[in-house]
């Protein structure tokens, strides 16, 4: 089987190249990545020499260097290539706009046009806006998204459900919780927050740190991509998550914890704009339809995540070290500042 996979270079694209390529050693992949600030082929450094991987560096938005691979034949596409910051796309919507959007439908060109077997759309639970106290999100829900990187990531979802509706192209759509484990670029809570930890500096919190995400170890979502991708049947949407909901301050408390470091470090900022309060996920379709569960409990996870990124140390100075990781910095600088 020949896949392509986009955004393989970024934290869940680099777990699946890596997780694929051990679980089926006889498959090809291609790995179409821009290589933006959250791009780093240091992720992919153990298999850039495997006889069946091939790095390509490319915007998925760029039709004319996606047609060749394209013409090579491809059996499936798997496409994590996204702008998947919130607090970035705050800034810079449009990007969101090229990536997500555009490039999800130039992908959905190509797919169709080449007749690919299978389409796989990775999105996010954040499509469906927010919840309260009660209830979960099931592939019912209706989309609500309310940030530019959610609403990007519908408008590429409602690409993918019309390609299939209009065209009959076989794709299939799912929608993860919140992510964390390895090569996370420590822009998000979880690396960030260790990052800063490890290093003695004020951890910021938004708000009151009681905005609630259902937490999912990273390789628990390959499996569930693993699976939709030969089983899922294409037309249909599938929720993915791993039923841990902690507030983001418990999760911070956690990592202090685990680091041995006072909670005196935190430090609660202004809100972030139009901050989503609660996400949780009903799994409950992949689990019934695919044999789907979730092998890593959050206490286990996290444990594994922290002793992960001690031992890389080097990769997280060496991404730390970037233009743009400074450049984001000095946003949080200017906010602890306003406070
Ligand atoms: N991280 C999460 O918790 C989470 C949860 C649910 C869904 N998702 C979705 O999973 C996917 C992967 O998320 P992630 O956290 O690994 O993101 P990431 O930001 O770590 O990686 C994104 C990758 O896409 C690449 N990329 C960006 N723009 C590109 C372009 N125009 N052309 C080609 N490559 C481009 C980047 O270089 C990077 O390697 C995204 O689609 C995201 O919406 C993420």
């Amino acid at each position: 089987m020949k896949l392509l996979i986009t955004g393989g270079a970024g934290f869940i694209g680099s777990n699946f190249v890596h997780y694929m390529l051990s679980r089926y050693p006889g498959y090809e992949i291609i790995n179409v990545d821009s290589l933006t600030y959250a791009g780093n082929p240091e992720n992919l450094r153990q298999v850039e020499n495997h006889p069946n991987y091939t790095f390509v560096k490319a915007d998925i938005a760029d039709q004319a260097a996606l047609t060749p691979l394209f013409e090579s034949g491809i059996d499936a596409v798997i496409n994590f290539a996204a702008e998947s910051h919130v607090d970035r796309s705050i800034l810079q919507p449009g990007l969101f706009v090229h990536t997500n959007v555009i490039g999800t439908q130039t992908l959905l060109d190509l797919s169709k046009t080449y007749q690919v077997a299978k389409y796989v759309q990775v999105s996010t639970d954040e499509v469906y806006g927010t919840l309260g106290a009660e209830g979960l999100f099931t592939e019912e829900t209706p989309l609500a998204p309310n940030s530019p990187y959610s609403a990007s990531k519908a408008g590429a979802d409602l690409l993918v459900r019309a390609y299939y509706e209009t065209f009959g192209l076989p794709a299939v759509i799912t929608r993860c919780s919140n992510n964390y484990g390895p090569y996370q670029f420590p822009e998000k809570l979880i690396p960030l927050m260790i990052q800063n930890a490890l290093q003695d500096k004020q951890l910021p919190v938004y708000g009151d740190g009681l905005q609630v995400r259902d937490w999912l170890y990273v390789e628990d979502h390959c499996r569930a991509i693993d699976l939709v991708l030969h089983q899922g049947r294409t037309g249909q949407v599938y929720n993915i998550g791993g039923s841990n909901e902690r507030t983001n301050l418990h999760v911070v408390q956690t990592i202090l914890q685990e680091l041995g470091k006072p909670e005196s470090l935190i430090r609660h900022v202004e809100d972030r704009l139009g901050h989503d309060r609660r996400y949780a996920i009903d799994a409950s379709k992949i689990k019934n339809e695919l044999g789907w569960t979730p092998q890593h409990n959050f206490e286990e996870g996290i444990k594994a995540t922290i002793a992960w990124y001690l031992q890389n140390e080097q990769w997280l100075e060496q991404v730390v070290s970037g233009a743009y990781m400074n450049y984001y910095d000095t946003q949080y600088a200017k906010r602890l500042e306003s406070k």
